[in-house]
């Protein structure tokens, strides 16, 4: 599995060129990418990256990748991110590291949005895991139970035997909803819910699913 995941994390470089500014996801594959990066950036490819998480940007700077911020730069040509799940119609499920808000913030504002992933994140339909869905710490006993009348059985977060805190501050529940059929449907309801930061459904956001099989990788395109 780490395999395919570097293969597809090692095939996104291509889509990045010079001069571009690059959103950097986060999770285990996402870490492939950056850390191959770093290596084009010492042989000259010069881009700026706006990391999607704490552990994205000390990876980076480790390694050397430039970072910039949102008040630097008016747009990201790119973001490359993982995903937990991704569906028939390249609805993702994502989060499972706790870093979805600011993902969505990064892969939503990008020109182009790539995904990487190993096979076994393609389900049928998104919902085999819970739904991260990340909510504020107040009130999150009845931002629980107002998930639970949408019908999802809610768990908080345990990290270490703490309650996982976000890079925002925030708790995350983790919800079983069973299958998603409707992914933008249920999203919507949540972020409806007084309290709910963000959920990890990202939806109409894909241009690009580069999967790693085996030691070959298939490009999906939207
Ligand atoms: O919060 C975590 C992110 O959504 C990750 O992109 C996702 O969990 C995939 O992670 P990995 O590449 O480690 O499987």
């Amino acid at each position: 599995m780490d395999l395919e995941k570097k293969l597809a994390a090692e095939a996104s470089i291509d889509f990045i060129k010079d001069g571009m500014v690059v959103g950097l996801g986060s999770g285990s594959t996402v870490n492939w990418m950056v850390r191959k990066l770093g290596e084009k950036v010492k042989q000259g490819l010069n881009i700026r990256g706006i990391p999607s998480s704490k552990k994205t940007e000390r990876l980076a700077l480790e390694v050397g990748v430039p970072l910039t911020d949102f008040a630097s730069v008016d747009c990201i040509d790119i973001a490359i991110d993982g995903a937990d799940e991704i569906d028939g119609n390249l609805n993702l499920l994502k989060g499972g590291g706790g870093s979805l808000v600011r993902e969505k913030v990064v892969d939503v504002n990008a020109d182009q949005f790539i995904v990487i992933i190993d096979q076994s994140k393609v389900v049928e339909e998104l919902g085999e895991l819970p739904l991260p869905i990340e909510v504020l710490q107040f009130g999150w006993e009845i931002i629980a139970k107002k998930i639970a009348e949408l019908g999802g059985e809610t768990v908080i977060r345990i990290k270490d035997e703490k309650r996982f805190i976000s890079d925002n501050g925030n708790y995350i529940l983790d919800c079983k909803f069973g299958k998603i059929t409707k992914p933008e449907e249920l999203h919507e309801k949540l972020k409806l819910l007084t309290g709910v930061v963000e959920t990890g459904i990202f939806t109409n956001m894909v241009d690009k699913v580069i999967i790693g099989r085996k030691d070959e990788v298939e490009v999906l395109e939207k």
